[in-house]
């Protein structure tokens, strides 16, 4: 072993899941806890990790240049978010008052409002303005322990203005410590113009939004809003089939409100993730269990969409043996909140998870849903090191003690992301 960057000692508990594949059913509660424990990083990986004795005895004589001590606080994996809507235009607060009269959320997107109101604010913005905004959401969410996040497209629903906003999150991963991962949305709502016209607009999608999301490399992933009145099963399977001949990964927005046969659609065509799932049917989630889908659950939405139903996740763990995922499906809409903290609490309060499973679901599940598991998600030698830092001394803190950001310090690639509760990156880079 060469020299060692950093040293983190004073861990008072590491906590994390084992090794690098979804973690299904009960494999979910059986998460890894080493008490007095030290992490080695050498060029933004994992060296070595265990008990401090042990891991001061494999670097006697090897050269370490700084150590942190921790304190005796917790630590984890840095947390995932796998379902984030994080570049758009605006804000919708003045759709509170609608919403909170019981209009519904797919009666408001019928109205013209909804999405189609952010993608007005969207196309309106510059590149310069999605980014700077965007920028606020990521420093919030590393404050909050997080270090990779998927943002999706979406609210361009043109050629140019899907461009525009997968520019800007390929502008974002460069600048910002987080990790973005890309996916492409352009079916996420069919725009004004092609109003009682869907079908063109799929045409529109798989014609020409695909072929010049691939030749420009801007994302991996491709994404459908499946649900009645917006983008049919048919539908769906032909862009999330179109996309894979591009390269693109598919996912997709299954059964959130009506059991349309999303999950399904998700196991027939090996998609890598379903998210919502609120409405699945047991025959769609044995389907996705069949095909390895990871479901991502989304229970801010429920919560903040004041539905009084939320995602089946005791079934998808103990029935169906299925890796679920978490995550804050941030966006200016049904869940304006960065906080995956927030998320963490609800898992608790509404899907019955517990924090052993909740940690397992913003980790190394997360990680999966975005084809990152041998990469990121655990603490593992030779993965990176990401790492979570808590003011709580132990996981079942984290849901307990509600309201409050317990995130101390932030490790992200080896470097000091968050400290103390304070930011270390570079604002002026953001040209802020
Ligand atoms: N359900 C569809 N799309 C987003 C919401 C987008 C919005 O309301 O702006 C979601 O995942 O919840
Ligand atoms: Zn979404």
């Amino acid at each position: 072993m060469e020299r060692i960057d950093l040293l983190m000692i004073g861990i008072g508990q590491l906590v994390t899941p084992p090794g690098n594949v979804p973690r299904c059913g009960q494999q979910m509660k059986e998460v890894q806890v080493i008490k007095d424990a030290a992490v080695a990083i050498r060029e933004g990986r994992i060296v070595t990790f265990g008990p401090v004795e042990l891991v001061l005895e494999r670097l006697t004589d090897i050269e370490v240049a700084a150590i942190v001590d921790v304190g005796g606080r917790m630590v984890t994996p840095g947390l995932i978010d796998p379902h984030t809507h994080l570049v758009h235009g605006g804000s919708r607060e003045h759709e509170l008052a609608l919403k909170r009269s019981g209009v519904s959320y797919l009666d408001i997107l019928a109205q013209g409002g909804g999405i189609l109101s952010t993608v007005q604010s969207t196309r309106a913005a510059s590149e310069q303005e999605l980014f700077t905004k965007a920028y606020r959401s990521l420093d919030e969410m590393l404050l909050q322990g997080v270090t990779t996040i998927e943002a999706k497209s979406g609210y361009g629903l043109s050629v140019e203005d899907e461009l525009k906003q997968l520019r800007v999150a390929k502008q974002l991963n460069d600048m910002h410590t987080i990790d973005i991962v890309s996916t492409f949305m352009g079916a996420h709502a069919v725009p004004l113009a092609y109003k009682g016209r869907t079908e063109d607009y799929v045409d529109l999608v798989i014609h020409e939004m695909l072929p010049m999301v691939a030749e420009h490399g801007l994302a991996e992933f491709c994404d459908v809003f499946c649900e009645h009145g917006v983008f049919s099963v048919e539908q769906s399977r032909r862009i999330l089939l179109k996309g894979r001949e591009y390269g693109l990964i598919p996912k997709l927005h299954a059964d959130e409100i009506q059991p349309l046969g999303g999950a399904e659609l998700a196991g027939e065509i090996g998609a890598i993730s379903a998210e919502h799932l609120l409405a699945a049917t047991d025959k769609g989630l044995a389907a996705m269990a069949e095909h390895g889908v990871i479901p991502v659950l989304l229970p801010g939405t429920s919560f903040n969409l004041g539905l009084d139903r939320h995602a089946r996740a005791r079934d998808m763990i103990d029935i169906h043996e299925l890796p679920v995922a978490l995550s804050t499906d941030y966006n200016p809409g049904s869940c304006p909140t960065e906080s995956i903290q927030l998320i963490m609490m609800l898992a608790s309060l509404n899907l019955k998870m517990t924090p052993e499973e909740i940690l397992t679901a913003c980790t190394i599940n997360a990680a999966n849903a975005l084809g990152r598991g041998h990469e990121i998600g655990s603490i593992e030698i030779g993965k990176r090191a990401d790492l979570t830092i808590y003011d709580a001394p132990n996981l079942a803190y984290l849901p307990y003690h509600f309201g409050v950001n317990h995130t101390f310090g932030v490790i992200k690639n080896g470097k000091v992301g968050v400290w103390n509760r304070k930011l270390m990156t570079n604002r002026e880079e953001a040209g802020q």
